[in-house]
């Protein structure tokens, strides 16, 4: 599908597409140009406007009321097309709405309950790192980033064993969807229903085990913080943002160490780095490149105009390094960087929920790993994993030295 704004007189134009196999696989040479050709940029592909600087990608993020969720985090405008499943109250929604639902959400994911966590997800990430230094040669997806995310947080979640392998694909097909109509949102549509129904089934409460994240959500209903019926939709929301967030960003950051080796060593020497390093990897190589915000009214941004009712694509990977921001280096990976205001998280009242979750997932398993591998390097090529929003990796082999 694509949208029909006009372009404005003068809005520098690029004709790349940023949905095409050669920019989701390699897409910084894209952001460069992107970055050059202006603030705003229009890309006459599929007649939106793009930002790929950090200065004005932060600040659409965090202008909620003009830069608006609601009618959609992808290229369908939810005011001219329906969407493909019940738009998110989280994510494709803005305040008051979104207030209230994101208010009992962080009541949910809290310092509290996840300092439960940290007990409940520490001992997996050793056993994993220990098998993994053992085995010498492993790869860094297969065996670690889609392992260890599926071991600990469908149990947080507190989701039945049984059929937690549709987890993966959900992800894919969310993310998938939020791109234009390609082969790989047709692709992921046209295997959805019955992931779809079982994701939904999962959210009903009596499927949800006690303590977990999700009866915790409908413990919230009971309280009368949400409704009955917004319950599930916010279990829906941690089964599909929460999974394949956290496999990209654990492979993206294993990714990137295994070809600094020199910074590998120093994470080594201490791992409690390990904390700073995800940072900086989420920033080098961010697992959420892109998200869409529509233009509630007319707005000048940095002297262009842009109309109401665009579809705005915030370029979050390219904003992540540029160099007006970060400095000459920005596209070196250097765990040293203080990364910290990076928005691979997005910013604003949208930013990542599940932060806490995503931090503790990764800073345990690499600091387990870190602590007992003393070098980590490449032990072949690696494979792109392809996704309209996603960046990352189906496949890193790597080789590990025991400490
Ligand atoms: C490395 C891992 C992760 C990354 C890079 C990431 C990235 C993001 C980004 C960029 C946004 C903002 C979207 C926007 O502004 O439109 C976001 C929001 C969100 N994330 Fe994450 N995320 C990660 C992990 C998680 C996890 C583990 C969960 C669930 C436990 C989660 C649940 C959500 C939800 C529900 C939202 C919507 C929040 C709202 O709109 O108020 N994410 N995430
Ligand atoms: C990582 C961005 O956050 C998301 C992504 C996809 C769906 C949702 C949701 O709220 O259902 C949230």
């Amino acid at each position: 599908m694509t949208v029909d704004s006009p372009p404005a007189t003068g809005v520098p134009t690029l004709d790349d597409d940023p949905f095409g196999t050669e920019v989701l696989s390699d897409p910084y040479d894209f952001h460069r140009r992107l970055r050059d050709a202006g603030p705003v940029v229009f890309l006459a592909r599929y007649g939106i406007y793009a930002m790929g600087r950090f200065e004005h990608v932060k600040a659409a993020l965090s202008d909620w009321a003009t830069f608006v969720s609601s009618r959609g985090a992808g290229i369908s405008d939810f005011a001219k097309e329906k969407p493909w499943r019940p738009p998110s109250l989280l994510l494709e929604a803005d305040p008051p709405d979104h207030t209230v639902v994101r208010t009992a959400m962080n009541g949910v994911i809290s310092p509290r309950s996840m300092r439960a966590l940290r007990e409940r997800f520490a001992a997996p990430a050793a056993e994993i790192a220990d098998r993994l230094v053992e085995q010498g040669t492993f790869d860094a997806v297969t065996d670690l980033a889609e392992v260890y995310p599926l071991r600990v947080f469908p149990d947080a979640v507190g989701l039945p064993e049984e059929g937690r392998e549709n987890l993966l694909p959900y992800g894919g097909l969310a993310f998938n969807a939020f791109g234009p109509d390609n082969e790989l949102r047709r692709t992921a549509l046209a295997a959805a229903a019955p992931v779809q129904a079982w994701v939904m089934e999962q959210c009903q409460r009596e499927n949800l085990a006690p303590g977990g994240f999700g009866a915790q959500i409908w413990a919230a209903a009971d309280r009368g913080e949400i409704s009955a019926e917004q319950a599930p939709m916010l279990v829906r929301s941690l089964l599909t943002a929460g999974v394949d967030t956290t496999v990209y960003g654990i492979g993206n950051t294993v990714y990137g160490l295994s070809r600094h080796p020199e910074q590998w060593a120093q994470l080594h020497a201490s791992p409690a780095k390990a904390k700073f390093a995800f940072d900086e990897a989420l920033r080098w190589e961010s697992p959420v490149q892109t998200f869409f915000r529509t233009t509630s009214r007319e707005v000048e941004v940095a002297g262009t105009t842009i109309p109401e009712g665009t579809k705005v694509l915030l370029f979050l990977g390219s904003a992540n390094r540029d160099p007006r921001h970060w400095g000459a280096d920005a596209e070196a990976l250097d765990i040293n960087r203080r990364a910290a205001g990076h928005v691979a998280f997005g910013m604003g009242v949208h930013q990542c929920v599940g932060q806490p979750v995503a931090r503790l997932e990764t800073e345990l398993v690499l600091s387990a790993l870190a602590e007992r591998a003393r070098s980590l390097e490449p032990a072949g090529e690696p494979a792109p994993k392809l996704n309209n929003t996603l960046k990352g990796w189906a496949s890193v082999p790597v080789r590990v030295t025991p400490a």
